[in-house]
């Protein structure tokens, strides 16, 4: 762990302040999401850098990211802003941690499909457990513009209209009788155990795989069912990012009735020892987020 990081502030807000500061993250994003949108325009393209996982950056990750630490940044009672598109968290002052993917699935802006934001707001200095989160949310820049949040153990949709939440359905849960999945990585870099998981998968699940982690939750939480990005044999910690990705929608996941596992264990469980680093990612119906652990164990 680099020293800035060990000296970003560990908060001390109350449970009613911690609501308070974690809904006004939540309606700051929302109220940035039409200028976020029409910011994609003209920046779809990569630029010449790149950020900690190793990735190019496109001129739209660079942008939301720079808007969004800087409307976060501002908000009494966030300590810190970290971003996968950054290095090192920003110290902003006191108070709760808020990580950002500021643009997620990025790559689909070639193909103009599917992106997303994904929001964590954890209570203690990063790199932070995803047990020490007290709220996540993620956006959908769809044919319209959704956002699911979850706090104190409960999820909610919106439509995001003009910027503002305007509510969908209350006490969000994952229907009991799964029916879609989506995988991501190569079939050929899967393990032969993850692979013969799939094969029952496949057997009973319609596949609905978009290339955006926050579309592809998305179906799960609407429809019921699995995602994936597992580890790989060129990545055997997979491709997303513990903080960034991976706790804050396993939280929200897990709000939602559901569970999440690194292949042996919650999501939440895991002691992240930097920033950046990847995990496998598995979230879905209980049903079938055990049947994987069993069938990763063998
Ligand atoms: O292109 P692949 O290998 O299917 O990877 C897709 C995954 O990569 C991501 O795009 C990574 O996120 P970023 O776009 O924020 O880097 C996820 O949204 C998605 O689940
Ligand atoms: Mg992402
Ligand atoms: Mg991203």
């Amino acid at each position: 762990m680099s020293d800035s990081m060990k000296t970003v502030r560990t908060a001390t807000a109350t449970g009613q302040v911690r609501t308070s500061i974690t809904d006004q993250v939540f309606e700051t994003v929302a109220e940035s999401t039409p200028e976020l949108r029409d910011a994609i325009r003209g920046r779809r393209g990569k630029t010449d850098s790149t950020n900690r996982s190793g990735e190019r950056q496109r001129a739209a990750d660079l942008w939301f990211d720079e808007l969004l630490a800087e409307r976060l940044g501002n908000i009494d009672g966030v300590g810190t802003y970290a971003s996968e598109e950054r290095s090192e968290p920003v110290d902003v002052g006191d108070g709760l941690s808020v990580t950002v993917d500021p643009l997620d699935g990025s790559s689909n802006l070639d193909s103009n499909n599917l992106v997303g934001t994904v929001v964590g707001v954890y209570d203690g200095p990063l790199p932070a457990s995803g047990r020490d989160l007290v709220g996540a949310a993620f956006v959908v820049y769809g044919p319209t513009i959704t956002m699911v949040s979850a706090t104190a153990g409960t999820v909610a949709e919106y439509e995001v209209v003009h910027g503002e939440l305007e509510c969908q359905k209350r006490d969000l849960t994952l229907p009991s009788e799964p029916s879609v999945f989506g995988f991501g990585g190569r079939v050929d870099q899967w393990s032969e155990s993850f692979e013969a998981y799939a094969e029952g998968i496949r057997e009973n699940l319609k596949l609905r795989y978009g290339g955006a982690l926050v579309g592809d939750v998305n179906q799960v939480l609407g429809y019921g069912g699995v995602f994936a990005y597992p580890a790989l044999e060129s990545k055997p910690a997979g491709k997303l990012r513990h903080q960034f990705e991976a706790a804050p929608i396993a939280y929200i996941v897990e709000c939602a009735g559901g569970r999440s596992s690194d292949g042996r264990r919650s999501i939440l469980e895991i002691e992240p020892g930097d920033l950046h680093e990847r995990c496998p990612l598995h979230v879905g119906n209980k049903t079938l987020i055990d049947e994987l652990e069993r069938s990763l164990a063998t």
